[in-house]
């Protein structure tokens, strides 16, 4: 079975090789956390580091925005996080020991020969959910992202945002602790956007922690709890934002100028 686009997709959290260690000990201060991130340094190469110094959490229910102009080192902190990256110095914990995450990645990612239902089908057996926990959501999730019509169909002849919502629709499926999502918006038509983002809503009340990357500040500002802002591979500014607009110095400012200002 050929998988399009790297390694990086349908990701079921179970991996061996991942990064991700699925035991939190928890003391007082860690109550609450479901993500907990220390890179000391990352890089593509040995000796080439693209990133350093970036640590943060993500607690039950919290939307924590990962921001910063192209070329930060956003992709690169979440591919950092998820173990996919050789030379990295990192530690990357999970709140508890059956505590799972999904992650959508920027550039969706599918096998070929698997219709969009197989796909769920495929997710579903990999985080073991029961056929009726599987059957129900989905098809649910068919109906809220539009996509029944075309549930039978093989994902390569979908549009860029068809192909978008299916990636998010298989995040969604598996309900897990943790979502970790990279610039989702971009291909999401209007009805699509106001659809995912009711659904994440639905999601950080269950509890579920997200950290997502993304460039559409507006509405960044509007939904996300928290912010880290990374500029040439380092934190620039971080916090809700209240303190980022203390950082840049604009009390007043929305978030897209405080970003402005920063970087
Ligand atoms: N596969 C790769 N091999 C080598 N260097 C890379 C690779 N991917 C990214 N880089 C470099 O790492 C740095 C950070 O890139 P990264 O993709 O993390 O930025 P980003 O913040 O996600 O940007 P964008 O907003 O454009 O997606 C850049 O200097 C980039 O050129």
């Amino acid at each position: 079975m050929e998988q399009t686009e790297g390694s990086e997709g349908l990701r079921t959290g179970k991996r061996k090789e991942d990064l991700i260690s699925k035991y939190y000990e928890e003391d007082e201060d860690d109550e609450g956390i479901v993500l907990d991130v220390v890179i000391e340094e990352a890089g593509y190469e040995a000796g080439d580091i693209r990133i350093s110094g970036i640590s943060f959490q993500v607690r039950k229910g919290e939307l924590l925005g990962l921001i910063g102009p192209n070329g930060a080192g956003k992709s690169t902190t979440i591919k950092t996080l998820l173990g996919l990256l050789k030379h990295a110095k990192a530690r990357v914990k999970l709140g508890g020991e059956n505590q799972s995450y999904a992650y959508v990645p920027e550039q969706p990612v599918f096998y070929e020969d698997l219709t969009l239902w197989e796909h769920l089908d495929l997710a579903a057996a990999a985080y073991g959910l029961s056929y009726e926990t599987f059957e129900s959501t989905a098809e649910k999730l068919l109906v809220q992202f539009g996509m029944t019509n075309v549930r039978n169909d093989l994902p390569a002849g979908f549009s860029k945002g068809m192909k978008q919502k299916m990636m998010l629709m298989l995040g969604f499926l598996v309900q897990p602790d943790v979502y970790i999502v990279d610039e989702p918006f971009i291909g999401l038509d209007p009805r699509a956007t106001k659809d995912f983002l009711r659904l994440l809503e639905a999601e950080r009340e269950r509890g579920a922690g997200v950290l997502m990357s993304t460039h559409v500040l507006d509405t960044a500002e509007r939904i996300c709890d928290n912010f880290v802002l990374i500029s040439g591979g380092r934190i620039a500014a971080e916090g809700t934002l209240e303190a980022i607009r203390v950082e840049a110095g604009l009390p007043e400012g929305s978030l897209f100028d405080c970003f402005d200002e920063l970087t």
